[in-house]
């Protein structure tokens, strides 16, 4: 089924990865980068995807590579990078830490975009997940004006806005887990790959 609809993927892939000790998008979940199930998952929702990283090894995925547009600022400052280049309204963004995610999650994400929200995000037990979301092109200005003030925390934009929240069942919380650490990345391994 082909159900693309106006939709721009955006993928963060920058920051700095201090935890993993190297860049956490490239580390490898069943012989390929975790950017590639990423882009695998997006792939068939979206019309094309763009990649936000400073790191040029990114390159080779096929898909457009942007540099941040405000430096050393986190993820605030890559989605306001995704958004402004962004010609869609409609925005699917996921961080590139979230190598276990699949299309049929995402739907369900897409499945509540015309609802007039600014963000639609998941959440996993109580804790919510920004960057498995969608996102409204017009949050690019919130986003700047919260850069502007060196406010750089993305649950500061999260509650400034229209954010809907879906809570996803416990059995689908490892598909959204996000690896921050080899010891998450085996743990989780583990649990539900072994
Ligand atoms: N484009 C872009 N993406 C970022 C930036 N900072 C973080 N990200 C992305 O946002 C997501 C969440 O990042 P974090 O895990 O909070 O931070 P990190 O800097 O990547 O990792 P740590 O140093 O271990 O905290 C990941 O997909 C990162 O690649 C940034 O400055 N620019």
């Amino acid at each position: 089924m082909n159900d693309k609809k106006n939709i721009t993927g955006i993928i963060l892939a920058g920051g700095k990865s201090s935890r993993m000790g190297t860049d956490k998008g490239l580390v490898l979940f069943n012989k390929k980068p975790f950017v590639h199930h990423i882009i695998k998952a997006m792939t068939p929702l979206v019309d094309s995807i763009l990649i936000v990283s400073n790191n040029m090894a990114y390159d080779t995925f096929g898909h457009t590579r942007i540099e941040d547009l405000v430096k050393n600022s986190g993820p605030v400052a890559g989605l306001y990078t995704g958004l402004s280049y962004s010609k869609t309204s409609d925005n699917l963004v996921l961080s590139c830490d979230v190598p276990f995610i699949t299309t049929h999650l995402l739907r369900q994400l897409l499945s509540h975009k015309e609802e007039g929200y600014d963000i639609i995000q998941f959440s996993a037990s109580r804790k919510t997940i920004p960057l498995v979301a969608i996102y409204q092109k017009h949050c690019a200005t919130m986003c700047e004006k919260l850069l502007q003030q060196r406010e750089l925390r993305l649950r500061k934009l999260v509650s400034s806005v229209k954010t809907k929240t879906i809570a996803l069942q416990e059995e689908e919380y490892n598909i959204v887990a996000n690896i921050n650490t080899m010891k998450d990345f085996k743990t989780i391994i583990y649990a539900t790959h072994d």
